[in-house]
């Protein structure tokens, strides 16, 4: 047993059911759980020994790690392309597709230890990603494997497309599989990464990628297999008016009646996007307590419209925030996105309703939910030992912090990660990766990167 004593916090924000703000408070965590939390004297009182490693966390509100609840992280390697700088989202997958079907394992594992490093420096210590092209050999083992070197909790979703364009679906034939290889890889993946444990890592998710690129059957036969071992489902749904004038034609109904109608409802279902759905479809999807991945950033990018967040939360939808992949952000800053969240959701509604501890609590609970998780999103005792500490006197924060610390993370212009452990491991220390070459790794992705645009 190894005991780490986090102490001398600013504050401490817990998100813990009674939302406790701490002041001058330490943490203790054993393992990789949360022991004791509270003043110096209550946590010195759970210390039977001294702390194995003791971390000095002055000048720091610390948080519960983020929770990024959609991803596609092979897109860092088409961010900012100039052909769909400026495009709704059909056509800038059309512009992007063929890109990616260059993809590989080395591109696949590069893109992904990118993402995950970006991550772990802007706060999130669990994501989830859906990659729904498997191209010239590239595996979700390739990721799984990337992303736990650094350390990140991962849920690693088994996305696929089976409806190719001479099929009427949007995406080329060539980076599409068959509906059975993809149920034997997703079966595969399952059997041997998918952690169903308290505080586990690894977790994979079943993700056929959107209504007009796989098959009714796929979904009937996707959802059956998720359930027959308990795994969660994702899907990109009512993203855009072009996807549901894509349902009605296809097949006579709206995206959320077509997940209705193929068993995708549930507390083990969460879609993308939700930025279209109708008021008496969210009723019904709170009524099962479904989840919504909110992506403000790419929503506006893509000019896919403002998602209705708080009808969702209201209605009993679980809701959290996603970066969305980097090719439609196009980075992964999770503060970043509550930011957004925050000042899209006042042009929407109440102001009073898109408060800065209400996009936090998105980014942590409310993510935690989304994926099926009560062991994250909250420090509190026997929660995994996910934290993120964030310096007070940073340049973006000055002024800002003196008020009201938790509140300036969003407000002010979001800042990087001093500290971040990981399921009681310290991944950042100082602002610093540790045990990864920062510089080495981008080399190695932008090579990547220019061979994928080169072709
Ligand atoms: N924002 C995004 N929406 C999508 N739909 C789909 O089928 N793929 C994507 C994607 O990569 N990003």
């Amino acid at each position: 047993m190894t005991t780490t004593l986090i102490h001398n916090a600013e504050l401490v924000a817990t998100f813990d059911d009674a939302e406790r703000e701490l002041r001058d408070a330490s943490i203790l965590v054993s393992d990789d759980r949360i022991v004791a939390i509270g003043s110096a004297q209550e946590v010195a009182a759970e210390l039977e020994a001294p702390a194995d490693r003791v971390i000095d966390a002055s000048g720091q509100v610390l948080l519960p790690g983020l929770v990024n609840t959609h991803h596609h992280f092979y897109q860092t390697l088409t961010r900012n392309l100039p052909a769909g700088q400026n495009a709704e989202l059909f056509d800038w997958l059309v512009t992007h597709y063929p890109i990616w079907a260059r993809l590989d394992p080395e591109s696949l594992h590069a893109s992904s230890q990118i993402a995950a490093a970006e991550l772990l420096l802007s706060g999130c210590t669990t994501a989830a990603d859906h990659t729904y092209l498997w191209p010239n050999g590239a595996r979700i083992d390739d990721q799984i494997a990337a992303v736990s070197e650094l350390g990140l909790r991962f849920h690693a979703s088994r996305g696929s497309m089976s409806v190719g364009e001479s099929q009427g679906g949007l995406p080329p034939d060539s980076v599409v599989e068959t509906e059975q290889a993809i149920l034997d890889d997703t079966q595969r993946a399952i059997e041997r990464y998918h952690d169903a444990a308290e505080r586990a890592m690894t977790r994979i998710v079943v993700a056929p990628c959107s209504p007009f690129s796989v098959s009714r059957e796929l979904m009937v036969a996707s959802a059956e297999l998720a359930r027959h071992y308990g795994v969660h489902l994702h899907t990109h749904l009512a993203e855009t008016r072009d996807e549901e004038a894509y349902c009605r034609e296809r097949f006579g109904c709206t995206p959320v009646e077509y997940a209705e109608q193929v068993g995708w409802v549930g507390s083990d279902v969460w879609f993308a996007h939700m930025v279209h759905p109708h008021a008496d479809e969210i009723a019904r999807l709170g009524g099962h307590y479904c989840g919504a991945s909110h992506c403000p950033s790419s929503n506006m990018r893509l000019g896919s419209g403002i998602a209705p967040v708080m009808a969702m939360h209201r209605a009993g939808m679980r809701v959290g925030l996603g970066v969305d992949g980097s090719a439609s952000n196009d980075g992964s800053h999770l503060l970043a996105e509550a930011r957004q969240a925050m000042l899209l959701g006042r042009l929407q509604g109440d102001m009073g309703e898109f408060t800065a501890r209400r996009m936090l609590w998105f980014a942590t609970r409310g993510g935690a939910a989304v994926l099926g998780r009560d062991d994250i999103g909250q420090l509190a005792v026997g929660k995994a030992a996910d934290i993120i500490g964030f310096r007070l006197d940073s340049l973006a924060l000055a002024g800002g912090a003196l008020h009201d610390p938790l509140a300036s993370l969003v407000f002010c212009q979001p800042p990087q990660v001093e500290l971040s452990i990981v399921n009681g491991v310290r991944r950042v220390e100082s602002g610093q990766l540790l045990g990864h070459d920062l510089d080495a790794m981008v080399a190695r992705h932008n090579a990547s990167a220019r061979r994928l645009i080169a072709g």
